[in-house]
This record gives structure tokens, C-alpha cells and sequence, in this order.
């Protein structure tokens, strides 16, 4: 079988909201994100009470080869589980050797980043800021902020997502409020 050219083409993705209104995005509630926060009774009450959107995210349907780049823009949305920032699910690549980069469109918060060799990292996220994911790190971006976070991301097509890893490990760092400012502490579900 021949492989369809693929042609040059565009697509919108708003500088502020980050939506396209060309494309479809994939919308992660509160629902889809069992286990994954620390407190396990608020997660419970918010997904029983208004199982808000936590983050959203547009990326195109572009053939998963090494050559082809997936992009697309990333939206998390201010809240908090107990006192834990809304954040994506995160996860690692399946071609673990894979970097990708975030640029922080509108809003504020972190990329919380680490690898299985035990190393782990922040970077904030504000507008106008590029952030480097190196190969090897799995990555969870964090809205720290009053505003919806906005970030452009791109990497290897064929990368492929590793979910599991994080669903049974979960991430050995947390991003909670205390006294009103964002504190990184342990996760006390974390597995070796
Ligand atoms: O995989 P998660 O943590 O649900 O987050 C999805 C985000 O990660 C990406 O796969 C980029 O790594 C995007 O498609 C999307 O922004
Ligand atoms: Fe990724």
C-alpha cells in the first residue's frame, strides 16, 4: 500500500483561549481522572457535585510515523481537588527516548517533569515562556493561576502515550496551595 501524501496546510489556534474553531479537542473532566489526585474524599465530592472540565486539548489526526510532528494546544483550567492544583493526567512517551516542547500561550502554572531513574524537575509556565521536556521525563502541566493555561505543545508522531506507569505509580511530587502559594510536597500515595 501507498502511504497518502500529506500536504502542507493550517490551522487556527486562538493566541489567548488556545481553541480552534476549525478542529475538535478532547476534553478530560474530573471523571476521567480517578485515582490521580491526592484527596481521594474531595475528588469523590467534585465529581458527584459538577465533575467540572479540567483541561482540554486539540491534537490533529496526523499519520504516527518518526518523520510527522503531532502539535496542537493544551488547555487546563483553574481549580483545585482539596488543595491540589488542576492538572493534566500526564504521562511518559512510549518511545521513552522522546523530548517535546510546550510554549505557554496565556494563563500560569508548572510543568512538573520526572524520569524512572528517579530524577524529577518544575518549570513555570507563563506567556511567552518555552519549555524543554527532555527524553525520558514524564510530563504534567499544572495551572497555578486564575486563568485558563494555555501552552502549544510538539513532538515525534510515533511517540505514543505510556499512561500506566503513572496510573499504578502516580508522580513522587505534588503541586498543593498553602497560605495561598503553590508548594511542592511529597506524594504520599507514591509507589517505588
Ligand atoms: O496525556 P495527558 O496528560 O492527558 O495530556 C494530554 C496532553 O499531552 C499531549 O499528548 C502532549 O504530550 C497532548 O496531546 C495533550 O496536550
Ligand atoms: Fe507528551
Amino acid at each position: 500500500m501507498t502511504e497518502k501524501v500529506l500536504k502542507p496546510f493550517t490551522i487556527d489556534f486562538d493566541l489567548i483561549t488556545g481553541h480552534s474553531e476549525t478542529k475538535n479537542s478532547t476534553k478530560r473532566p474530573l471523571s476521567k481522572m480517578k485515582g490521580m489526585y491526592a484527596d481521594d474524599v474531595a475528588f469523590e465530592s467534585a465529581v458527584q457535585n459538577d465533575d467540572q472540565l479540567v483541561y482540554e486539548f486539540y491534537e490533529l489526526d496526523l499519520p504516527e510515523t518518526p518523520g510527522n510532528l503531532l502539535f496542537g494546544t493544551s488547555i487546563v483550567y483553574p481549580g483545585k481537588v482539596g488543595d491540589e492544583y488542576f492538572m493534566t493526567k500526564g504521562h511518559f512517551h512510549t518511545i521513552l527516548d522522546t523530548g517535546e516542547v510546550y510554549y505557554c500561550l496565556s494563563g500560569y502554572g508548572a510543568m512538573l517533569m520526572e524520569n524512572p531513574e528517579g530524577d524529577w524537575d518544575i518549570q513555570y509556565f507563563s506567556p511567552g515562556k518555552g519549555v524543554y521536556v527532555p527524553p525520558r521525563y514524564a510530563h504534567r502541566s499544572i495551572n497555578l493561576g486564575n486563568d485558563p493555561l494555555v501552552t502549544f505543545f510538539t513532538f515525534r508522531a510515533d511517540a505514543g502515550h505510556d499512561y500506566g506507569t503513572i496510573e499504578t505509580k502516580g508522580y513522587r511530587k505534588l503541586v498543593v496551595e498553602r497560605d495561598g502559594k503553590p508548594e511542592i510536597i511529597d506524594n504520599p500515595k507514591w509507589k517505588e
